[in-house]
């Protein structure tokens, strides 16, 4: 038997980081919002723990012990003392990888939801919810989808109301950036500045709950921006390139290095899409609408 979960992308509408904390991660207001660019994971039973990936970024996912959906059945196992997981996981992945979309986080909360249905262990939301915090910031976002206010380091969340629906256009780099890099990227850039506490914009709240895009675009704000266009100016590039072709807004996703364009409508969207594959300033670039819904079993 097999059990196949389905989950979303994400993009952070607001991302407030505050300093850093003595234990080395950031206090943040993190509005995460999960877009509909999917990776499906699929768990068989196996002899032993087993890691496959397909898709055009396949070859760079880790297929050991380190690949977060590993980790999940892992620690999922070890949670009902079910020892080394006899599992078969198989990421079949579109999200882009280390484009601060969160698809490792997606692939941890896929398996763990996977494996909890196929070995029937009934884990309450709530220790699902404590495991996700545990194997990552942004790995509870990807279990509950929606739209999402995160607090502490990103994993304390309040689902929040959207009121329609929002197409984007993210633009796909080549390579990554990694998340601790950029972090340590912003503190470089902080230094010796008062970091003010992050605090959650209302303005933003009320433009994802009337589904409005022109209040969404004037709401966004990314605080690794800086940081991301830091470690790769080219970025600059790409974000100017999509608001020519008439983006209403457009931002680093997360800590990058894909970019976020937000579209008056679909028509919109695409011609953004077209007009940014042109430019050359990209390496690919996808529409997807949101919000979409978190980890569900297929
Ligand atoms: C920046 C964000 C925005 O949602 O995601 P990405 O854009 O990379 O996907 C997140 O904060 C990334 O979350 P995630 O990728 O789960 O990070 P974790 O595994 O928990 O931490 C990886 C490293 O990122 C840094 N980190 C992460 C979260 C946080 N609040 N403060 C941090 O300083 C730390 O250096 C940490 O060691
Ligand atoms: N299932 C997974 N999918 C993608 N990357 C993974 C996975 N598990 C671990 N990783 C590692 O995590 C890094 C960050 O990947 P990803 O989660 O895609 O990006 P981001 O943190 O920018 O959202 C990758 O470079 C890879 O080494």
């Amino acid at each position: 038997m097999s059990v196949t979960v389905r989950v979303p992308a994400k993009v952070n509408v607001q991302l407030a980081v505050g300093g850093a904390r003595p234990d080395g991660f950031h206090d943040l207001a993190n509005v995460f919002l999960a877009v509909g660019l999917y990776d499906d994971v699929t768990v068989t039973a196996s002899d032993s723990l087993r890691l496959t990936c397909s898709g055009p970024d396949a070859d760079q996912v880790p297929l050991d012990r380190t690949n977060l959906a590993a980790r999940a059945a892992i620690a999922l196992a070890a949670r009902h003392g079910l020892g080394e997981p006899g599992v078969h996981i198989h990421i079949a992945k579109d999200i882009p990888v280390a484009g601060g979309m969160a698809g490792g986080s997606a692939d941890a909360a896929g398996a763990l939801l996977a494996c909890d249905t196929l070995w029937g262990t009934e884990t309450s939301r709530e220790d699902l919810l404590a495991i996700c915090a545990e194997l990552g910031s942004d790995v509870p976002f990807s279990l509950v989808g929606g739209a999402a206010l995160g607090r502490g380091r990103g994993e304390l969340l309040t689902p929040l109301e959207v009121g329609g629906t929002f197409h984007w256009v993210f633009a796909v780099a080549d390579g990554g950036l990694s998340t601790p890099a950029v972090y340590a990227e912003f503190d470089r850039l902080t230094e010796g500045v008062a970091v003010p506490e992050p605090e959650p914009s209302p303005a933003l709240f009320e433009a994802l709950r009337t589904g409005d895009p022109s209040a969404l675009a004037a709401a966004l704000a990314n605080d690794l921006q800086p940081a991301a266009l830091s470690l790769r100016p080219s970025l600059a590039e790409t974000l100017r390139a999509g608001t020519e072709a008439g983006a209403l807004a457009a931002l680093v996703s997360g800590s990058g290095p894909t970019t976020a364009f937000l579209a008056k409508d679909a028509e919109a969207a695409t011609a953004v899409a077209e007009a940014l594959i042109a430019s050359a300033t990209c390496r690919t670039a996808r529409v997807a609408v949101s919000p979409a819904p978190g980890a569900t079993v297929l």
